[in-house]
């Protein structure tokens, strides 16, 4: 099926007004296992991430990018340090985050909008307020029309963007997404890349990504952070101040380029890219 063709506007819905939430990292370190079978995932990693930041996350295969997420978002316990979300140290699951993964989940037995409002079930959200907030959502994420349809019946990108919307109903003030897009063709990628970024701004969400993709992570973000291999730490953290909303054509520019460069350098002197 193809991607449905239209302008996404980034004020189809209305933007909640509270601000997204500081996210605190101080000298967190995560060890696998113990004795001869321990795998050191993640080398000390100190950073702060500003409310409302979209940060994408690249590093090489196997570097802890995964880990990291999932420590912030209290699904591990770091072996060391101690992570912050809001100003309150992270002791179990967080409830006030979206998450997207490169798998949708999406559930194949109920239509597009009983999957986005699922989420409001599970929270005991006031149905008619969830129902207008689930229609908001599918029309900034383009795909109003199929709200009616079954998972099974859209395309890897429209299930995605599915998944976004279903992240983003309890309106959390947190978006972790994780490899959303490696499945996806390289035209619907970039597709998703522009409207992931039209939906961050127009969300204030503090957004986490995780990529393997360098022009991926710098079209969407505010911020890049850049991980050496394994133990993961941070090798760059470079800011990307590009006007939003963005176009593709952003990537053509010298000034894109120069960011793209400047991180496979990094890559190429770790020597996890061939120069
Ligand atoms: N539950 C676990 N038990 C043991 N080792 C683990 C576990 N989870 C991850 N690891 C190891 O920790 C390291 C980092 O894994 P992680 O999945 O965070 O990396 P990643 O950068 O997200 O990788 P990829 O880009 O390939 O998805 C890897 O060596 C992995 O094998």
């Amino acid at each position: 099926m193809t991607e449905p063709d239209r302008d996404h506007s980034p004020t189809a819905s209305p933007a909640p007004s509270r601000p997204g939430t500081t996210i605190e990292l101080e000298r967190v370190t995560k060890v696998y296992g113990a004795g001869a079978l321990a795998v050191q995932a993640l080398s000390p990693i100190s950073v702060t991430l500003a409310p409302g930041q979209a940060v994408s996350v690249v590093g090489p295969s196997g570097c802890g990018k995964s880990t990291l997420m999932r420590l912030i978002a209290g699904l591990e316990a770091p072996s060391s340090g101690t992570i912050r979300v809001g100003g309150r140290p992270v002791a179990g699951p967080l409830e006030d985050l979206g998450i997207v993964f490169q798998r949708d989940l999406l559930l194949d037995w109920r239509d597009v909008l009983g999957n986005v409002l699922l989420p409001a079930e599970i929270k005991g959200l006031a149905p008619a307020a969830a129902r207008r907030r689930a229609a908001g959502l599918l029309a900034e994420l383009g795909v109003e029309r199929f709200a009616g349809h079954y998972p099974w019946q859209l395309s890897g990108g429209m299930r995605q963007r599915v998944a976004i919307a279903r992240a983003l109903l309890p309106s959390p003030t947190l978006m972790f997404l994780d490899e959303p897009f490696s499945a996806l063709d390289a035209m619907t990628r970039d597709q998703m890349n522009v409207l992931l970024q039209q939906v961050q701004s127009a969300e204030h969400v503090t957004t986490l990504l995780i990529t393997h993709s360098i022009l991926e992570a710098v079209f969407v973000a505010d911020r890049v952070l850049v991980m050496s291999g394994r133990p993961g730490t941070l090798l760059d953290d470079i800011a990307v101040d590009f006007p939003r909303p963005r176009r593709l054509s952003l990537r053509e520019t010298p000034e894109f380029s120069a960011i793209v460069r400047r991180i496979r350098e990094q890559f190429v002197r770790t020597g996890d890219l061939v120069g």
